[in-house]
């Protein structure tokens, strides 16, 4: 598993957030040993780390380096989780990526419906403004589902939805996107102004290159892609990651 990077709990010294993730001193337990799976896993769901072996991650919500501020509900691992449908189109994204000096970074997939539950509790306790000023300093915390940020049925709970930015395939250095994965406010958006052309064009990249292999970008989430003919339309899985 590479190393996991935290948010550092400090303001942002611009409007536009910062572009790379911050850095912390002290590792997640991601960093601390290899990944056991307990590879019990329903049919037709795959570890993307395992259908796409030169894909980076980061997941998030196994530690506290998110916009809770601590592990959610049902994360049992730093493990991404795909339908195979899903996997299968992303290695080919991150196959198109490589031929153009890229990688994909994976920071959520399958997300189970606890951890939404997780979300929708903390989003009630106005109070817990912990890590507002990193994720949603423009945004009250209460609002965020119903501004779209966050979905009390989330498409990642459907197993063909997934959380991305684009590396450097050399260094694994963030492409500036114009903010963090999960900066939950306006300039997030595809389309959104405040950002430079090059930050631009690097989410067009992104973009471009995952629609090619089939998979819907979402407006208010340059990271947040599903892919169209996902094979679980309808259904809202529980089972942890793990
Ligand atoms: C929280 C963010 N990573 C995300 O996935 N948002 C969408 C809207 C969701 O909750 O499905
Ligand atoms: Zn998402």
């Amino acid at each position: 598993m590479p190393k996991a990077e935290t948010p550092k709990a400090e303001k942002p010294k611009t409007e536009t957030p910062k572009t790379e993730t911050p850095k912390t001193e002290t590792p997640q337990p991601a960093d601390a040993a290899p990944v056991a799976k307990q590879r019990r896993l329903p049919k037709g769901f795959v570890y993307a780390d395992e259908a796409i072996p030169t894909a980076r991650f980061h997941i998030g919500y196994y530690g506290d380096g998110n916009f809770v501020g601590e592990r959610i509900d049902g994360y049992r691992a730093p493990l991404a989780i795909l339908t195979a449908e899903a996997a299968q189109a992303l290695k080919r994204v991150e196959e198109d990526l490589e031929r153009q000096g890229y990688a994909l970074k994976i920071y959520d997939a399958y997300r189970p419906q606890k951890a939404v539950d997780h979300f929708i509790r903390w989003s009630k306790d106005v109070k817990d403004t912990r890590m507002k000023e990193i994720y949603y300093p423009q945004v009250n915390k209460k609002d965020l589902f119903k501004l779209g940020y966050l979905a009390s049925k989330s498409g990642h709970s459907r197993g063909s939805t997934v959380d991305l930015t684009l590396v450097d395939a050399k260094t694994g250095e963030e492409a500036d996107m114009g903010g963090i994965v999960d900066f939950l406010g306006p300039v997030s958006s595809h389309g959104a102004k405040g950002i430079t052309q090059a930050q631009a064009a690097n989410r067009k990249r992104l973009k471009q290159a995952m629609e090619k292999r089939g998979f819907k970008a979402y407006s208010k989430e340059w990271w947040h892609y599903t892919l169209a003919k996902e094979p679980y339309p309808k259904k809202y899985f529980d089972f942890d990651v793990a």
